[in-house]
């Protein structure tokens, strides 16, 4: 299988960096990306084939990954447009991950086109543990949806959507998530700063934390709300913390701002599929 990744950014780099230990013999990775330095990279840690145009890495393709950014993508999808116009009957697979953009907009960008594959994985793909939610419009093969499958799989498990809708919601919660988590370490870095601790302990105490109580609760059978009661023992030093977060709203901060992410997500597809 040839796989083409046009844009060769963060998330793009963190799908190559999970993929390229797993393929099978007889598959490549092509990036095509503005940028000779990210190309230069790419190529150095995972043995790419690259090119400055995304024409000239998608022209063999069997599945095209457009990995830019959601503004660009309408761009990419004009320069991709006489490629899947030239041979009649050869219909590549078309992986988009950008947020927001609709699966019917790129479809009308792209002349009608049918088999795309709408996803939205997150970075711990970098390490082989990401996850991905997926939609497949109506044009897509179970064979072309078994390969977008497999790909993806390559960094993390995934979760087929029925309805393109909850795309959104994903994006809310995994896609943007680990930015969140990456968010409140940092604050339990500083917390440890300001109480005396050195950074490297702050950092090592949060890390090994975070890693913990997310394997405990992967791992148990028990829902959370019990694991955590489980550390809060009454009038101590976990209660002391959890009434000083309920006071001060985080939980529904949380909720609000994973709403918002969502919301944006609808509206970027609003706004960018409104264009043409
Ligand atoms: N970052 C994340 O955690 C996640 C991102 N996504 C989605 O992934 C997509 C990419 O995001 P991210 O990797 O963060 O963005 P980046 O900006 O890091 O990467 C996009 C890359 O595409 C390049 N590019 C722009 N136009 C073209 C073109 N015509 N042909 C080839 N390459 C081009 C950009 O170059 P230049 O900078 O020079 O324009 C840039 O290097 C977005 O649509 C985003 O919504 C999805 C899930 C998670
Ligand atoms: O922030 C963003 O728009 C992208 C999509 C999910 C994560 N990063």
């Amino acid at each position: 299988m040839k796989i083409a990744f046009i844009g060769g950014g963060n998330m793009a780099s963190a799908l190559i960096a999970g993929l390229a230990n797993k393929l099978t013999a007889g598959a490549h990775i092509h990036v095509a990306d503005p940028s000779a330095e990210a190309l230069a990279r790419l190529q150095q840690q995972f043995g790419v084939t690259t090119a400055e145009q995304a024409d000239a890495v998608a022209a063999a393709a069997d599945v095209i990954v457009l990995a830019v950014k959601p503004q660009a993508m309408r761009a990419v999808a004009a320069q991709l447009l006489p490629l899947l116009q030239a041979v009649p009957g050869r219909q590549p697979l078309i992986v988009s991950i950008a947020a927001g953009i609709r699966g019917a907009d790129l479809s009308r960008w792209l002349g009608g086109y049918g088999a795309i594959v709408r996803c939205m994985p997150n970075t711990p793909a970098l390490i082989g543990m990401g996850i991905t939610g997926m939609v497949a419009t109506a044009g897509v093969s179970a064979a072309q949806k078994q390969a977008a499958d497999h790909i993806l799989r390559a960094v993390g498990p995934t979760v087929w959507l029925d309805d393109e809708a909850q795309i959104d919601a994903v994006t809310a919660v995994s896609g943007s998530g680990p930015a969140y988590v990456f968010y409140f370490i940092e604050a339990m870095q500083q917390a440890a700063q300001e109480m005396g601790l050195s950074a490297e302990q702050g950092k090592q105490l949060a890390m090994a934390t975070f890693t913990g109580a997310a394997q405990l609760a992967q791992q148990s059978d028990e829902p959370v709300t019990l694991l955590r009661e489980r550390v809060t023992s009454k009038g101590g030093t976990t209660y002391a913390a959890l009434t000083s977060m309920e006071a001060s709203g985080v939980k529904p901060a949380i909720i609000q701002a994973m709403k918002a992410a969502a919301a944006r997500g609808k509206e970027m597809g609003d706004e960018l599929g409104a264009a043409s």
